[in-house]
C-alpha cells in the first residue's frame, strides 16, 4: 500500500469506525479518499462514484449499525470505499480481477452486502422488500438504500417509492445527487433535482433537528403537518418526495460530515415511514484529474496516481462499438428517418458520434430501458427506423416492451446489442449472455449476430434497410479481430449463412464472436487429419436451414459454437435437426455455449476458457467426438 494512511490502518471494520470520535471522522475520510485512488490506480475499474460518496460511506457506517442495519448501494459500482470499511481492504487491490473482489456489491462475498447489484434503480424496492420482512419478523433495525441521481431517472425507483410511500415501514433511501450519470444526467426529473439542489442554502443540521423535534415522536396534526410539508417545500423544493409520502429531508452537503452525522443521527430515529435524504455530492471529489474529466472518472483504466494518465492499450482493431457507431452515422447520412435511443449509454453504445452529428435525431432517454423500447416501437409506428442501442445485459430490463410492444406488433425496431457475450471485469451482472434465448423465442423477431467487426457493417446497413420485422443484432465488448474493413456495405440475405472453409470431417457452425476461435480450431484439427467446415451462421432467426441440413449430411461431427447462454442458436440448430430427422442419422452433435451458471469476473479470454469457447476447446471437443468418446471431460453435454 502506498497510501499514507495511520487512522485507516486502525479501522478493519465498522465497530472499529465507531469507536473513533466525530472530530477524527475527516482524517478518516481523507484517508480513505487515497486508499481507493491507490487502490483503482493499480486495478482499473470505477471511480468518480465511489470518491463522491467517500464522507457519506463513513457517515453512514458510523450512524448505523451495520451490518445488522442494512445499507444497499444502487448499482453498487460506488461502493469500493464501503468495501474498505466493511473488512476486506486486505483484497481491494483485486478488484474486479479473478478470483478477486467484485467490481459491485455481492451477497456472497461479505454480510455487509445485504443486497447484490449492478443494474441500477433496484434498491429502493430491495430495501422495502426487507423493512416489510423486517416488520414481519418483528424485529428492530434499520434499513437504508442509497440511489444516484442517474438512478432516479429509472421507472423502478418511482414503483418502488410509489409502495413505500403507502406504508409506515421504516426506510430511508439516500439520494446521492452529484448531477451525473455516466454521461451528463437527462431528463425532467433531473432539472428537478438541480432546481431543489439550487433553491436555497443547505439545510442546516439544527434547522433539521427543530423539524423532526416537531415532527416526531409526536405525530402533528393533519393539517398542521401539511402546512409544514409546503412550508418546506417552498424553501428546500422537496415537496414531489413529500407528495409520494416519503419525509424529505435536504439538500444537504454530503462531504461535510458535521452535517451529514447528525442529520443521520435523527433520521435513524425515525421509525414510522419512509424519509428521503437529499445529499448533494460531486462525482470524482478530491482527485482533481477526476474531478476535471468530462466523465468524471466514471470508469478508468490503471492510471498514474500523479499525473492521471490512463494506461489505455492501443488496440489493434477498431472496437465493435465504434464499428457500429460509424456506420449507423452513415446510414442516417443516407435516409433521415433513421434515429437513435440509448438508455443513458451514449459513449458505451457509440451513440455519441450519431448525437452529436443528428442531435435533433438521438434520444438519450436516461436509464430507461423498458421505456426506450416502447419508444422506439412508437417511432417505428410511424414511420421512422429506430435503432435502440442497448448493451444485451440491460435489454433484460425490457423483455415485456421488446414482447408486447415490439414483436407482438410487429414493428420494425432495430436491436444494436453490444456487450453481447462475456465482459471481463463486470463479471456476471454485465455478461451479455441471454439476449438470443431470450429474443429468439418470439415470434416476429429476427436475429443476427456479427463474426467479426466487417459483418457488423453488414448487419447495421441490413437493419437500415430491413423493415418487416423487428431485427437485433449482437456483437463483443471490445476490438474487433482485426479483418480488413469492407469499402460498401453488403445488404445480407435474410436467413442466410456463409462457409468460409470447406472441409469433410468436422463443421463448426459459428454464431457471432467466436468466429475467429472457429477459424483457428479448423487450423487445429487440420493438422491433427480432421479436414474441417467453417460455417457463419449470421443468422439465428430465421436459421439457415439448408446450410445446417448440409453440414449435418455432409460431416460426421457437428458442433455449434456461440457466446450465448443454452437455450439459444445452438437449442435453434438442434431443435431443427431434430425436427427435419436429420438427428436419427447418427450425426454427432453438440451444442458449445457459456456454462449454465454465473461466471464471476476475469480477463475475457480467462473467462472464455473457463467456458470452454477457446479455439483449444472447441478442437478438443471435436477431436473427442471423433475419437468416439461420448463427451468432452469437463462437461460439455
Ligand atoms: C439498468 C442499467 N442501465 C444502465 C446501467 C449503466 N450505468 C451504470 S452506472 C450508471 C449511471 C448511474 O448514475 P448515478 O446513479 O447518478 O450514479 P453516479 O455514477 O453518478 O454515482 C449507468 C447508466 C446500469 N448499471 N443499469
Ligand atoms: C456500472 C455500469 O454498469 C457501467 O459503468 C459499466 O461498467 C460500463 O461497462 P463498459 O465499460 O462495458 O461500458
Ligand atoms: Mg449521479
Amino acid at each position: 500500500m502506498t497510501a499514507d494512511t495511520p487512522l485507516l490502518d486502525t479501522v478493519a471494520t465498522p465497530d472499529d469506525l465507531r469507536k473513533l470520535k466525530p472530530e477524527q471522522l475527516q482524517q478518516l475520510a481523507d484517508e480513505l479518499r487515497a486508499e481507493v485512488i491507490d487502490a483503482v490506480s493499480a486495478t482499473g475499474g470505477h471511480l468518480g462514484s465511489g470518491l463522491g460518496v467517500v464522507e457519506l460511506t463513513t457517515a453512514i457506517h458510523y450512524v448505523f449499525n451495520t451490518p445488522d442495519d442494512k445499507l444497499i448501494w444502487d448499482v453498487g459500482h460506488q461502493c469500493y470505499p464501503h468495501k474498505i470499511l466493511t473488512g476486506r481492504r486486505d483484497r481491494i487491490r483485486t478488484l474486479r480481477q479473478k478470483d478477486g473482489l467484485s467490481g459491485f456489491t455481492k451477497r456472497s462475498e461479505s454480510e455487509y452486502d445485504p443486497f447484490g447489484a449492478a443494474h441500477a434503480a433496484t434498491s429502493i424496492s430491495a430495501a422495502l422488500g426487507m423493512a416489510v420482512a423486517r416488520d414481519l419478523k418483528k424485529e428492530d433495525n434499520r434499513i437504508v438504500a442509497v440511489i444516484g441521481d442517474g438512478s432516479m431517472s429509472a421507472g423502478m425507483a418511482y414503483e418502488a417509492m410509489n409502495n413505500a410511500g403507502d406504508r409506515a415501514s421504516q426506510l430511508t433511501v439516500i439520494l446521492n445527487d452529484n448531477d451525473m450519470s455516466i454521461a451528463p444526467p437527462v431528463g425532467a426529473m433531473s432539472a428537478y433535482l438541480a432546481r431543489v439542489a439550487s433553491s436555497g442554502s443547505y439545510i442546516g443540521f439544527r434547522n433539521f433537528a427543530k423539524q423532526l423535534a416537531r415532527r416526531f415522536p409526536k405525530q402533528l396534526e393533519k393539517v398542521a403537518a401539511k402546512a409544514e410539508e409546503y412550508g418546506r417545500g417552498m424553501v428546500t423544493g422537496g415537496t414531489m418526495f413529500e407528495e409520494l409520502g416519503f419525509y424529505y429531508v435536504g439538500p444537504i452537503d454530503g462531504h461535510n460530515l458535521d452535517h451529514l452525522i447528525p442529520v443521520l443521527e435523527n433520521v435513524r430515529e425515525i421509525k414510522d415511514g419512509p424519509v428521503l435524504v437529499h445529499v448533494v455530492t460531486q462525482k470524482g471529489k478530491g482527485y482533481e484529474f477526476a474531478e476535471n474529466a468530462g466523465d468524471k472518472y466514471h470508469g478508468v483504466a490503471k492510471f498514474d496516481v500523479v499525473s492521471g494518465k490512463q494506461h489505455k492499450a492501443k488496440g489493434n482493431a477498431p472496437s465493435y462499438t465504434s464499428v457500429f457507431g460509424d456506420q449507423l452515422v452513415k446510414e442516417a447520412a443516407r435516409d433521415e428517418r433513421i434515429v437513435g435511443i440509448t438508455a443513458a449509454m451514449p459513449a458505451g453504445t457509440g451513440l455519441d458520434k450519431f448525437m452529436k452529428a443528428y442531435p435533433a435525431r438521438c434520444f438519450d432517454v436516461g436509464i430507461a430501458e423498458q421505456h426506450a423500447v416502447t419508444f422506439a416501437g412508437g417511432l417505428a409506428a410511424e414511420g421512422l427506423i429506430p435503432f435502440a442501442a442497448i448493451y444485451s445485459t440491460f435489454l433484460q430490463r425490457a423483455y415485456d416492451s421488446v414482447v408486447h410492444d415490439v414483436a407482438l406488433q410487429n414493428l420494425p425496431v432495430r436491436f444494436a446489442l453490444d456487450r453481447a457475450g462475456l465482459v471481463g471485469a463486470d463479471g456476471a451482472t454485465h455478461a451479455g449472455a441471454f439476449d438470443t434465448a431470450f429474443l429468439g423465442c418470439l415470434p416476429n423477431m429476427v436475429l443476427m449476430a456479427a463474426g467479426d467487426e466487417a459483418e457488423l457493417v453488414h448487419m447495421t446497413h441490413t437493419a437500415a434497410r430491413y423493415d418487416e420485422h423487428p431485427i437485433a443484432f449482437r456483437f463483443p465488448r471490445g476490438e474487433g479481430v482485426g479483418v480488413e474493413m469492407p469499402e460498401t456495405p453488403k445488404f445480407l440475405e435474410i436467413g442466410k449463412g456463409r462457409v468460409l472453409k470447406e472441409g469433410t470431417k468436422v463443421a463448426l457452425l459459428s454464431y457471432g464472436g467466436r468466429l475467429n476461435e472457429c477459424l483457428k480450431a479448423a487450423e487445429m484439427l487440420g493438422a491433427k487429419g480432421l479436414s474441417t467446415t467453417v460455417a457463419d451462421a449470421r443468422f439465428a432467426k430465421p436459421l439457415d436451414h439448408d446450410l445446417v441440413r448440409s453440414l449435418a449430411s455432409e460431416h460426421e461431427v457437428l458442433l455449434t459454437v456461440e457466446e450465448g447462454s443454452e437455450g439459444g442458436f445452438g437449442a435453434f440448430v438442434l431443435h431443427f435437426l431434430a425436427k427435419d430427422g436429420t438427428l436419427d442419422q447418427g450425426l454427432k452433435v453438440r451444442t458449445l455455449t457459456l456454462p449454465d451458471r454465473y461466471q464471476d469476473q476475469a480477463g475475457p479470454r480467462d473467462m472464455y476458457d473457463e467456458a470452454r469457447l477457446t479455439a483449444e476447446h472447441i478442437a478438443s471437443c471435436a477431436a473427442t467426438l471423433f475419437e468416439g468418446a461420448a463427451s468432452v471431460a469437463g462437461g460439455v453435454a
